[in-house]
């Protein structure tokens, strides 16, 4: 399994934001992104899971095997700065909406509600609405819905926002576990999530892009 982005370019508005970014990963890798505010995290992630047209480039999902007829983002968990849940809902009708609503995808296997609320630390509270959950437990369900249906990319901004330092740790495992049954993870973050298998990319926005590409 491979994905990879091939000089990509994106805009936002009326700006370009960066040019001629490319990157690599096989199973088992990740991808860190890092950068200033502003410098393109974000633009990027949100072009890889298939939510922001890019300018030029290309991003390829090949499979395990050997295909590459499905887009990334099809394959791939997208956790953005939002936590994508209704505060009305309970946690266990947020997580069952999510989990029937997406499926699980081949090649992996996911977890039932209480498992995946369990994984990320929070048996026990599945009835409450998620809009009485903290910020930082808010963050650890929105994380719970990767584990409910099996995605082999998952895209992260941002994960830890507002997470403690046990949290940080458990989403690391998770992340680690995730990596480890052959799955890709692309994330943006300020902090370091202490994973293992894990390179970097600075991001630095179109300041230091070269005039006269767009040709
Ligand atoms: N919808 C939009 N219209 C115009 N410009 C936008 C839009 N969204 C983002 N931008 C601009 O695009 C640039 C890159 O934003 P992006 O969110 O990708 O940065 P980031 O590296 O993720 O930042 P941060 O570390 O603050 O999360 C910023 O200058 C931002 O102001």
């Amino acid at each position: 399994m491979h994905l990879s982005a091939e000089n990509l370019a994106a805009r936002r508005g009326e700006d370009l934001i960066f040019t001629n970014v490319s990157f690599s990963l096989s199973s088992g890798e990740a991808l860190i992104l890092t950068g200033r505010n502003g410098s393109g995290k974000s633009t990027l992630l949100r072009v890889v899971a298939g939510l922001l047209k890019q300018e030029k480039g290309c991003v390829v999902f090949t499979d395990s095997k050997g295909e590459s007829d499905r887009p990334a983002c099809e394959v791939s968990h997208y956790l953005g700065h939002r936590n994508a849940m209704k505060s009305e809902l309970t946690v266990a009708e947020n997580l069952s909406f999510w989990k029937t609503f997406l499926g699980d995808m081949p090649g992996g296997s996911s977890l039932d509600i209480d498992e995946a609320a369990d994984a990320v630390g929070l048996a026990g509270i599945t009835h409450l609405p998620f809009g009485y959950l903290s910020a930082g437990q808010q963050r650890r369900i929105a994380f719970a819905k990767l584990l409910v249906a099996y995605r082999p990319i998952w895209i992260l901004d941002e994960p830890t926002a507002a997470l403690d330092a046990t949290a940080d740790r458990l989403l690391a495992q998770l992340i680690t576990a995730h990596q480890r049954s052959g799955g890709i993870v692309l994330a943006a973050t300020h902090q370091p999530l202490g994973l293992s298998n894990a390179r970097e990319m600075r991001m630095t926005g179109f300041a230091g892009v070269n005039a006269g590409v767009w040709g």
